[in-house]
């Protein structure tokens, strides 16, 4: 990802599933790296604004009612131009959207945005273990809901017995397509599943005094044994030789579910000898990023995985065959177009192919909106036909 897009992750779940707990949660664990807040509250304005509004310092409410219908794509730009201002010095932004809002409507306003400064960084979906029976009963649009989320957290882990939990995962997992499934109680789950950590000058020196937020940190994770990290895994790939493009492109295309970010650097090779591949993946949203190498350093393909239920050594050894094994597998010409679209720029020359997720509207540029026709509300940035447009309207 481009150092200056800031990623904007939507966080959504039903009424009282605990998105606020996690969104505090994220707060009190980022340590250093600076979230701004747009909280879209539906009846309860003053109380979820106020609750994180001490810890942070650019959060705007977005009072007035349900974000889908009182807001438009031109006000939720003038609240993240506001937060993406370079005074800010945000890392990654996060839309806490009211209980009663359609979370697809606020992807698609977050995919239209014209603020350059931006990334889509994934639908985070919050259920309640306890309620999601009834919940589903009361509110059928929730299935639709964990189909078009990225990460799902079963939230209030620890008000269910362990194989009710275990039931409410696997069903959870079963409407939620290729998005990650974590457990967590009072939404502690590990910041990292939604965003990286900042690393500041002032934040990687050893000899850093901590923080009272550092302290706070400890202290508040040590106290609370079913630490996150139990939940996912991360596992790390580095090559010094370059990766075929088109081997990468079936890898991520086939991607299993879980695995739900991807982030690091590529190097094609003499597929494109000037540029390293920033790649950024979250759930099925997938970007690269050409750059120029940095003069003088070793090119190396340095990739972070993480997902939760995936088998890392499957991953690694399936990049492994990625490698490019010598001057007999050198890529053919336009071998890097596959790649190409998925580059965030209107006027790329490649051809666009068939989208093999259905997911065409990834591929537009968010900052495009005539990709998704004069009013970004008529395009489903997802797959309209799998959500049944009149519902989504309601
Ligand atoms: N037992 C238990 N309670 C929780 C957990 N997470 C949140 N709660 C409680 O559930 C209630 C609702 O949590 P919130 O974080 O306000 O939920 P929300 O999704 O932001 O609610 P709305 O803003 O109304 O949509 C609060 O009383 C929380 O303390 C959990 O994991 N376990």
């Amino acid at each position: 990802m481009s150092a200056q897009q800031i990623p904007v992750v939507v966080l959504a779940g039903f009424l009282g599933s605990g998105k606020t707990t996690l969104l505090n949660h994220l707060l009190r664990t980022a340590r250093g790296t600076r979230v701004g807040v747009l909280v879209n509250d539906f009846g309860s304005i003053e109380i979820d604004a106020m609750t994180v509004a001490g810890q942070v310092g650019s959060t705007v409410s977005l009072g007035n009612g349900c974000l889908c219908c009182a807001v438009d794509a031109s006000e939720l730009d003038t609240y993240l131009e506001d937060l993406t201002r370079p005074a800010a010095r945000l890392d990654v932004i996060v839309i806490e959207a009211s209980g009663l809002a359609e979370p697809q409507e606020l992807v698609r306003m977050v995919l239209a945005s014209d603020n350059e400064r931006i990334v889509y960084g994934g639908l985070v979906e919050v259920v309640d273990a306890a309620e999601f029976d009834a919940t589903r009963a009361r509110h059928p649009e929730t299935d639709r809901h964990l189909g078009i989320a990225d990460l799902v957290v079963v939230n209030k882990a620890d008000r269910v017995p362990e194989d009710e939990l275990r039931r409410v995962r696997d069903a959870v997992t079963g409407l939620a397509g290729r998005a990650a499934v974590v457990t967590a109680a009072y939404g502690r789950v590990d910041p990292e599943l939604l965003f990286d950590r900042a690393a500041r000058a002032d934040d990687t020196a050893g000899a850093r005094q901590l923080s009272f937020e550092d302290l706070y940190a400890d202290a508040y994770e040590r106290d609370h044994h079913d630490h996150p990290h139990a939940a996912y895994e991360t596992v790390s790939f580095t090559a010094g030789e370059p990766l075929h493009p088109r081997r990468l492109m079936d890898f991520l295309d086939s991607r299993p579910e879980g695995l739900y970010r991807i982030k690091g650097f590529v190097d094609f090779g003499a597929a494109d000898p000037d540029n390293r591949y920033a790649v950024h993946a979250v759930g099925r949203f997938l970007r690269f990023y050409p750059e120029p190498w940095p003069p003088g350093g070793q090119r190396l393909t340095q990739l972070v995985l993480i997902g939760s239920g995936t088998d890392g050594e499957a991953l690694l050894r399936a990049l492994d065959g990625c490698r490019v094994a010598g001057p007999h597998d050198t890529p053919e010409d336009h071998a890097l177009w596959g790649v190409l679209r998925y580059v965030p720029d209107p006027r790329e020359e490649a051809e666009p192919e068939p989208d093999p997720y259905g997911t065409a509207a990834y591929d537009a540029d968010p900052d495009d909106t005539a990709a998704y026709g004069t009013d970004p509300y008529d395009a489903d940035p997802y797959d309209a036909a799998a959500y049944g447009e009149a519902a989504d309207r309601a």
